[in-house]
């Protein structure tokens, strides 16, 4: 198997540990009640001919300052909002975009995911485009996609994106 590695970074409370479930153990896996992440926690799942080890960073404000060590050298950066969420989704915006200011995680493509679109209000992949000023963030490829790890909704494309992207190659 060719390993690859994705980090999931972004507030508490936004569905990290909720989508590294549902990747992992599948749509019947979630759980309202969940344990807020302390520290990190890593688990992998396989596909194709790859295993993709997912980094899982806690978001409270103590471990933010992780977020960039843990992003070195990955494939993939997760950036997981809450798209029901205005206030944290402003915050996040902030949070964001000073973590991708710093100079190891320069290039690293960023797929940025608004959660819980299962409820009401919640912003679209537009609206969050927007609103987090994604089309600013320049000389890396950026996606934001709309999902539900509780309907399980655009988990399938989720996983695409990952296998698209096996390797980040510093130019
Ligand atoms: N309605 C809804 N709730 C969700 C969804 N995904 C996660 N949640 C809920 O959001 C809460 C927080 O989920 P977690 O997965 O623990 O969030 P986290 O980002 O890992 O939080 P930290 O570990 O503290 O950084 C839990 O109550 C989940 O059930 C979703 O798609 N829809
Ligand atoms: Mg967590």
């Amino acid at each position: 198997k060719q390993d690859m590695d994705v980090c999931l970074v972004g507030r508490h409370g936004a569905g990290k540990t909720s989508l590294v479930n549902t990747l992992v153990h599948g749509p019947y896996s979630f759980s309202e009640d969940m344990i807020p992440t302390v520290g990190f926690n890593m688990k992998a799942f396989t596909k194709g001919k790859f295993r993709v080890r997912l980094w899982d960073v806690g978001g409270q404000a103590r471990f933010r300052s992780m977020w960039e060590r843990y992003c070195r050298g990955v494939s993939v950066i997760v950036f997981v909002v809450d798209a029901a969420d205005l206030y944290a989704i402003h915050a996040a915006t902030l949070e964001l975009h000073s973590l991708l200011v710093c100079k190891s995680l320069q290039g690293i493509p960023l797929l940025v995911l608004g959660n819980k679109n299962d409820l009401p209000g919640a912003l679209s992949q537009q609206e969050l485009t927007s609103v987090m000023e994604l089309s600013s963030l320049s000389k890396r490829e950026v996606y934001c996609y709309s999902i539900s790890c509780k309907n399980h909704s655009n988990i399938d494309v989720v996983i695409q994106f990952f296998l698209n992207h096996p390797k980040f190659i510093i130019q």
